[in-house]
């Protein structure tokens, strides 16, 4: 277990809180009074149809966008002005809908650029500029390299070069990479976009089992529906820019409004079987 972990917040204060937050953008009110909660070590989920309001919620959360009210919080400190830099440095990190990769750096080399961002920053730089590529890592660096690797089974493409690689790879090099910072909270943007259904269920088990171990909490935007009631603690449903539920996976299947407004067969699918 990192340091940055070990250290959790009292159980009452959340890592990360968005709390009222409304952002318009002109006449539209892309989220109204919004409030999320992501409590140490746990996993929330974030869903809702296209345009409910899910992406703006991320840049509120990451620092790229500033509400026009309300206010975002990282263990009970107020972050709203804060930039997504310092958000990072306090422990924020999140990964894009669309991975976004060093084509002629290896996968390996990404997780590595990841650690040394938190662990060993001047090394990082001195590496690139002289490019004398990566130097003898220390034992520790290695083995949490070693350990990210084989967590997100990217053992057999672990010295390809990103360029080229599938979509659904390129995501778990990206999962890889913000875990090797140690985040205290990761945001997650669609982290099961271009996997199939067993890589699905792998980076599920995955990041349920860096939740346990490491005291990492997660917050994710998804599609799959079925995927986030299977793996969150609370889930958030939003339409329209309003959170119209939040709780329990069970409380939000048996939701009637939920189902009315957005999930109906894609609740049933993960409590009834098939029809033959
Ligand atoms: N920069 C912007 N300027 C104007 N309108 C925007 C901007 N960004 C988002 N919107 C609008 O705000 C609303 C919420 O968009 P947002 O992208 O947050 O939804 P979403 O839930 O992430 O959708 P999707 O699932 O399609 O990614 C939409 O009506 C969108 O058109």
């Amino acid at each position: 277990m990192t340091a940055v972990a070990e250290e959790k917040a009292p159980a009452t204060t959340a890592r990360l809180e968005a709390r009222g937050v409304t952002v318009r953008f002109g006449g539209l009110v892309a989220l109204n009074d919004v409030d999320v909660q992501v409590p140490a070590q746990s996993i929330v989920g974030l869903v809702g149809p296209n345009g409910a309001g899910k992406s703006t919620l991320f840049g509120v959360l990451s620092g790229l966008l500033k509400p026009t009210a309300g206010t975002v919080l990282m263990d009970g400190e107020d972050v709203t002005s804060a930039s997504p830099q310092a958000r990072a440095r306090r422990g924020l990190a999140r990964t894009f809908q669309h991975p976004e990769l060093f084509s002629t750096l290896t996968v390996r080399e990404h997780i590595v650029l990841g650690y040394r961002i938190r662990h060993a920053k001047r090394r990082l730089w001195t590496d690139l500029l002289t490019g004398g590529g990566f130097r003898r890592p220390p034992a520790a660096e290695t083995e949490r390299v070693d350990a990210l690797v084989d967590a997100l089974h990217l053992g057999g493409v672990q010295h390809s070069p990103a360029a080229g690689l599938p979509l659904g790879t390129s995501r778990l090099v990206e999962v890889a990479r913000a875990l090797a910072v140690d985040p205290r909270v990761l945001l997650l943007d669609e982290p099961s976009s271009g996997l199939d259904v067993r890589e699905t269920e792998e980076l599920a088990a995955t990041l349920r089992q860096l939740v346990a171990d490491h005291g990492v909490s997660l917050l994710l935007v998804e599609h799959d529906v079925p995927l986030v009631l299977g793996m969150c603690d609370r889930v958030h449903v939003l339409d329209f820019g309003i959170c119209i539920a939040a709780g329990t996976p069970t409380e939000i299947r048996d939701d009637p409004a939920v189902r009315a407004a957005y999930l109906g067969t894609a609740v049933d699918e993960t409590t009834e079987e098939e029809p033959a």
